[in-house]
């Protein structure tokens, strides 16, 4: 068996999600310190929750996650421990990589499960590594944590969605292209979160840009795997933040509506923002915009997310290979498409934090 040298663990970091009634508030305390969150949209929130009796699908989805990537790595010979820790939810990253310590590992690998660039999705993350790493630092134990690059232009998430989106246009029934819209969804971020994300050289909205280049490819894979000439948009959902500070628009729901008025009668919702159905999607998709399509009378597909697919997993488990032959200073391919292979290691600057200045893993600032 090989191991994933020079790491001595892979380390699944996730959002976390509370798990029971009474972990609701807290967590959602922990996520929204100091982010200016209205109580309104926190009460709407916890309700969502406990409307699925309190717990948050995504801890079971990364269960899910860690056995499908247990097993891929087995099958390659690859015989390195798997750990997972949360950024707001138990098992926190802080207790796992303690325990990583305890057990002798001084160097480990980090996959988040968020795919794109920007604040929310790749910095905070990384924020989060870091005061992780200076808390056991205080404690006199040195962990170092690298990262994989961000995944939204591996190949493998490409494929996995347009392979999902492919399947669900041909499930929709409706073979007439001018009645059907695909519409690829994902969250909401403020408009200057994206304006400044990216690489932190002048360009700014690669969050949007990324999904926007995704929407495409797909649909032209689609369209062609299809015969047909699909069209569609890339909308957003659970939008926070008070009403005075703009988000990334078309809400999913508003874009319903128009479509709806235009005299679309079937709608293939892709949540291509997200990498498995957690509560974004459960609430968002499956209950409002559900809620919303069939007021309007439209028929409504929802694609499922990339998920535990294996072609997204074996992609997961490329990446993890290749950021360690990149440790290990070995010349290796990057592998992108749609676009550019993201750094594993982030330059100064980009994605910033626009509240505060903190600092953060796995980039060169
Ligand atoms: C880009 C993005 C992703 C995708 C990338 C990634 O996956 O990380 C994501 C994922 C998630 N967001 C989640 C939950 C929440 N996000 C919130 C609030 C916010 N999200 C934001 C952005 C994102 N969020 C932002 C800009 C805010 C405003 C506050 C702030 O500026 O930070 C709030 C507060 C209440 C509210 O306002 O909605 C909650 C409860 C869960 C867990 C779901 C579950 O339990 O199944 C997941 C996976
Ligand atoms: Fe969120």
């Amino acid at each position: 068996m090989d191991l994933l040298l020079p790491y001595d663990a892979l380390v699944l970091l996730s959002f976390g999600g509370p798990e029971s009634a009474e972990e609701v508030m807290p967590f959602l305390r922990r996520v929204t310190a100091g982010r200016g969150i209205p109580d309104d949209r926190l009460e709407a929130v916890a309700h969502h929750y406990h409307l699925m009796g309190g717990r948050s699908p995504i801890n079971d989805q990364n269960r899910a996650l860690l056995d499908a990537l247990h097993a891929e790595l087995r099958r390659r010979g690859i015989a390195v421990p798997l750990l997972w820790g949360n950024r707001n939810s138990e098992p926190f990253l802080v207790d796992t990589l303690r325990e990583a310590h305890e057990h002798g590992m001084r160097r480990v690998l980090v996959l988040t499960t968020s795919a794109y660039a920007s604040y929310s999705s790749c910095r905070q993350y990384r924020e989060d590594i870091a005061e992780a790493v200076a808390t056991l630092a205080d404690e006199g134990r040195t962990i170092v944590a690298d990262k994989i690059r961000q995944y939204a232009t591996h190949p493998s998430f490409a494929r996995t969605n347009a392979r999902l989106v492919t399947d669900a246009v041909r499930a929709a029934g409706q073979p007439d292209d001018a009645l059907l819209r695909v519409a690829f969804v994902t969250h909401s971020i403020p408009v200057g979160m994206d304006d400044t994300s990216g690489p932190g050289d002048g360009e700014g909205n690669l969050y949007w840009h990324q999904h926007d280049e995704l929407s495409h490819v797909i649909l032209d894979e689609a369209g062609i795997t299809l015969d047909r000439n699909l069209t569609g948009s890339l909308v957003f959902c659970s939008r926070s933040g008070p009403p005075s500070q703009p988000w990334l628009e078309p809400d999913v729901n508003d874009y319903l509506e128009g479509i709806a008025k235009d005299g679309v009668t079937d709608v293939v919702v892709a949540p291509i923002g997200f990498i498995s159905d957690h509560m974004e999607v459960r609430y968002d998709l499956d209950v409002e915009a559900a809620e919303t399509a069939e007021r309007l009378g439209l028929r409504m597909t929802r694609v499922p997310t990339v998920g535990v697919d294996p072609e997204f997993v074996s992609g997961l488990v490329d990446l993890t290979e290749e950021r360690a032959a990149e440790a290990r200073e070995e010349p290796v391919d990057h592998p992108a498409w749609p676009g550019e292979a993201m750094p594993s290691t982030c330059r100064p600057g980009c994605c910033p934090n626009l509240r505060v200045a903190k600092s953060a893993a796995c980039g060169t600032d």
